[in-house]
């Protein structure tokens, strides 16, 4: 596989048709650990459809700054850069980690592909194998998310909390220095070999995720859906994975979450057995950051059919997601109201939601970053 790197331009982008035979050109974050996303992607992509694949790096905003996320401008840093570039026919699809990915549309794109989720969990990584019931009194948790701090305090009032930012790797080296723990995306560890470093998967009852964690989201421009590239791309859609998240990304615009709101979601398929149909479960929670208060709801829908896969590209195929998920939206969308009913906004520190739910059919309203960004 080739690989280049360019410093994201738009006038030096090169744009013209993209025939069968030409490389399909991926573009991706610089980091290691996008590197390591993006080249599971293209290596399923390249076997999947027969096409040769090469890497674009974009360097992003969010790559170069070491200012803080907020005064970036918040959602998205990440992925803009990356969109600009689709947009711009520098690359022919992207890759990003699907957490990061606002849920506000964007015209022009659309996510070709959702690969088959790794490990949604959240892990603690922690000095001397401590877990978060043995760590000891007052001690230093490092994590830059609000979702995080705010399910660490829940749990654990008496530890500090510590703000921080930086890559996997940078993380993980403050633990046993200035830190007794940092709290990280399990799908992250694994993905760069790290998972070593784990003292203890946080399990949902616990640290509910954030929406789209451990996903990837690959972005296509709308245009090449029905060409060669969006054939290519239904190769590797996995619909289990597709119902989960558009239930957890329907639910964060709804509430009209943004960067800095600690919004958890977490939905799976069950499988149906010969007496049940299979159903998606969503489970999803609002926390007040001080870890005083949380609202937390579960809810089931049926999926009708059998959950077979997508991207087989028969008709039956397309017209059974199309049918999955729209109960995912609604899954999604009510499971907000539930929240709201419940006084999520004012726990969590959400805008007063009030036209929220009528935007939630087409989210445009500023979307996901869960706030450990920069890995
Ligand atoms: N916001 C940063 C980010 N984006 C995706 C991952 C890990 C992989 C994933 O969650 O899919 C991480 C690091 C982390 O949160 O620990």
């Amino acid at each position: 596989m080739k690989s280049r790197c360019l410093d994201f331009c738009p006038s030096g982008a090169q744009t013209g048709p993209v025939s069968a035979s030409t490389p399909l050109r991926i573009g991706t974050r610089g980091s290691e650990l996008a590197l390591t996303q993006t080249t599971t992607v293209a290596q399923a992509l390249s076997a999947a459809s027969g096409r040769d694949v090469e890497l674009v790096v974009i360097r992003t905003e969010g790559d170069r700054s070491t200012a803080s996320l907020a005064s970036l401008g918040g959602t998205g840093v990440f992925a803009a850069a990356l969109r600009e570039a689709l947009l711009a026919g520098t690359c022919d699809v992207a890759v990003h980690s699907l957490k990061d990915l606002p849920t506000a549309p964007v015209e022009g794109l659309s996510i070709g592909a959702l690969p088959a989720r790794a490990d949604h969990r959240d892990a603690l990584c922690a000095r001397d194998g401590l877990t978060l019931a043995t760590l000891p009194e007052g001690a230093r948790v490092g994590t830059g998310s609000p979702r995080r701090a705010a399910q660490l305090r829940l749990a654990r009032p008496d530890l500090e909390v510590v703000d921080i930012r930086g890559n996997v790797p940078t993380r993980l080296g403050r633990v046993g220095t200035d830190l007794d723990a940092v709290v990280l995306a399990l799908a992250g560890l694994a993905r760069l070999g790290l998972q070593g470093h784990v003292t203890e998967t946080l399990e949902p009852h616990v640290m509910l995720s954030a929406p789209g964690q451990g996903a990837l989201a690959v972005e296509c421009r709308t245009g090449d859906l029905d060409g060669p590239i969006g054939e290519a791309l239904r190769t590797i859609d996995d619909r289990e994975t597709r119902l989960s998240v558009v239930a957890e990304r329907t639910l964060l615009a709804a509430l009209e979450a943004g960067c800095a709101a600690p919004v958890a979601a977490w939905a799976r398929v069950v499988p149906g057995t010969a007496a049940e149909p299979a159903s998606l479960v969503l489970r999803a929670g609002a926390f007040d950051p001080a870890g005083r208060d949380a609202r937390v709801r579960t809810a089931v829908v049926d999926l009708p059919g059998s959950p077979e896969r997508s991207g087989a590209g028969t008709d039956g195929v397309e017209t059974a997601r199309g049918v999955g998920d729209s109960l995912a939206q609604d899954l999604g969308r009510t499971t907000a109201q539930r929240l709201l009913d419940d006084g999520a906004a004012e726990i969590a520190g959400l805008p007063t939601a009030g036209g929220a739910l009528a935007a939630a059919g087409q989210p445009d309203v500023p979307g996901v970053l869960d706030g450990d960004a920069g890995a």
